[in-house]
């Protein structure tokens, strides 16, 4: 029984081995064959022939033994890493994976490493869509999830809104209680965010600095802003002190809220550029509250303002 553990040198010696000795022997038949009188002309008028034939028969039969062991196996693992291109990677044939040869240990480490390439693809694909600090999106997730809701939205018939969230006061929390604290900070508010907008569809990014933005689809404007007075009640409910507030002695938040009433042609930047309004008539009202309203119309309403 063959050892299951031979290497390829050893196969393709043992291949090779088994073909020198049948040429050797033929080789030898034919030295021997002028003792042979029934032969004897024959094989002297053919004996070039003859040797010409077993070489070419000993080169054919190493080249077919090269093929199957190594280049067939080879062509296969070509294919093999060719079909892993897209999607996650799959194991190489269980014939080429399971070999104990040279050839499968190439296999193996192919998919060992066609795994680990995987894996970290998949890791920057999440580092390119999540902010760091927070680990909320970031604008790119923002972009590329609209890219799908904002069409759909509008074939669906449904309302979308936007809401632009931003911190009050705090550069005055930055400079009084350093940036250390104002990252933490941040990150309470993006835990707020999550506790409050928790469908599956919500699309919650921080845009940068201690801007967040939500996108909520199928919301009318009533809905969408009745959750972001939650939020900002959420939040003074966790109470971060802020001495330094002219607005509270918490940390408090301004809303914009912009909604697209259903079937409304909308792109991202006019939804942005309209929650952004609504947030400036925020900051002018005074700060810690929440305004919305339609793309295209007026402020719509105003909610609460707590001090
Ligand atoms: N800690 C921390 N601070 C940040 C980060 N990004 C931006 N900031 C700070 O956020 C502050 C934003 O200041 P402003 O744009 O003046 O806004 P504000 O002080 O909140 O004033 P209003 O929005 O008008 O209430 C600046 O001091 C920035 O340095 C961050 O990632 N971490």
């Amino acid at each position: 029984m063959p050892d299951r553990r031979q290497r390829l040198p050893l196969r393709l010696l043992s291949t090779f081995g088994s073909l020198f000795l049948l040429g050797g022997t033929g080789l030898w038949l034919l030295a021997r064959a002028e003792d042979l009188p029934r032969f004897d002309a024959l094989i002297v008028h053919y004996r070039p022939e003859l040797l010409v034939l077993l070489l070419i028969a000993f080169l054919v039969l190493s080249l077919l033994a090269i093929r199957r062991q190594l280049i067939r196996p080879l062509n296969e693992l070509v294919a093999y890493v060719r079909a892993q291109q897209t999607g996650s990677p799959e194991s190489p044939p269980s014939h080429l994976y399971r070999r104990r040869d040279d050839i499968g240990y190439l296999a193996r480490e192919i998919a060992k490493l066609l795994h680990a390439l995987h894996d970290k693809n998949q890791q920057l694909h999440a580092q390119t869509l999540n902010d760091p600090l927070t680990g909320l999106g970031n604008r790119r997730l923002l972009e590329q999830r609209l890219e799908i809701a904002l069409p759909l939205s509008r074939r669906r018939m449904t309302p979308l809104s936007a809401l632009m969230i931003d911190v009050d006061h705090f550069k005055q929390y930055n400079d009084h209680y350093g940036h250390p604290a104002g990252d933490e900070c941040l990150r309470e508010i993006a835990n707020v965010l999550r506790d409050t907008f928790r469908r599956e569809t919500d699309i919650v990014v921080r845009l940068g600095g201690e801007e967040f933005l939500v996108v909520l689809l199928d919301n009318q404007l009533d809905e969408a802003t009745r959750l972001a007075e939650g939020m900002r009640s959420m939040l003074q409910a966790v109470g971060i002190p802020h001495a330094w507030s002219p607005t509270a002695k918490v940390v408090t938040v301004s809303i914009g809220v912009a909604t697209a009433p259903p079937g409304t042609p909308i792109d991202l930047e006019s939804l942005l550029a309209c929650a952004d309004e609504a947030l400036y008539a925020c900051k002018a009202a005074g700060r810690n509250c929440t305004i919305g309203r339609h793309v295209g119309a007026g402020i719509k309403e105003s909610a609460e303002m707590t001090s």
